[in-house]
């Protein structure tokens, strides 16, 4: 279980996420969702331990420990890891190595991990992790990165961005595939193809969580209150 009690976070001087409470359990699919800007991915920095992203109040547990100050290499050790919206390129790396992790994983499995993310191993894992390779393609040698590592936690901040149109159902395999070998997955998502998939979902408002359940119920909620809000919490509305 990873725990996240009265969580607040403000920078410079803006208060960005304002006391949230949440529990990913292991072995399910959470989705966060929520309109632009209102700190789906602040809280996503938060979880990993990004160095400028440290709580001003609240604490996180990973089970019974207190990971609140732990390090992104402590968090990462612990088995939380995060799938970014933007994916680095490693200039002279090849897919192969890259996906070998400095040789702790077999080859078979690499490839099985390319074939999940619908790349041919026969024509990718010589390619490299550089501009040559597209957006999409990074995005996708960046899951496969992610379902090798079999995290605890993944988080996947919008794990289609990039990715094309066609490929969605690609993203629901993924998550289906980690949560059956045990990962917990937190998406952050704007995509109701994606969270249609979750077992439970937050929705994000202003930095809190306005109101969390089944996903069907919170994206019915978001359709007809959200869109016609000004994205600001009400806190008569806030039924957590
Ligand atoms: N480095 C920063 N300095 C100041 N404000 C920031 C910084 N990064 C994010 N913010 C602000 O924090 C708020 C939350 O941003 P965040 O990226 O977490 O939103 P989001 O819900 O993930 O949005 P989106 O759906 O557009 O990705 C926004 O108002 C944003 O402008």
């Amino acid at each position: 279980m990873l725990t996240l009690e009265n969580i607040k976070y403000s920078r410079n001087s803006k208060e960005i996420i304002k006391g949230v409470n949440i529990s990913f359990e292991e072995e399910k699919i959470t989705s966060i969702i929520g309109s632009n800007g209102v700190g789906k991915s602040t809280l996503a920095y938060i979880i990993m331990g990004l160095s400028d992203y440290k709580p001003n109040e609240g604490k996180i547990y990973l089970d019974d420990n207190d990971i609140t100050n732990f390090s992104i290499t402590d968090r990462a050790r612990l088995g939380i890891s995060l799938l970014w919206q933007e994916p680095a390129r490693f200039e002279g790396l090849s897919v192969k190595n890259y996906l070998s992790l400095g040789g702790k994983i077999k080859l078979d499995d690499i490839k099985e991990a390319l074939n999940l993310v619908r790349l041919n191993p026969d024509v990718y894992l010589s390619r490299f992790v550089d501009k040559k390779l597209s957006g999409g393609e990074r995005k996708r040698v960046e899951i496969a990165s992610c379902i090798l590592l079999k995290p605890k936690f993944l988080i996947m901040d919008e794990p289609d961005s990039g990715i094309d149109l066609m490929s969605l159902d690609m993203i629901v395999d993924i998550m289906k595939h980690l949560k059956e070998n045990d990962t917990g997955v937190i998406v952050i998502t704007h995509r109701e193809e994606i969270a249609n998939h979750s077992d439970y979902s937050y929705l994000i408002c202003d930095g809190r969580v306005l109101k969390s359940g089944a996903c069907s119920d919170i994206i019915d909620y978001y359709r007809s209150t959200c869109d016609v809000c000004d994205n600001v919490n009400t806190p008569k509305e806030q039924e957590i």
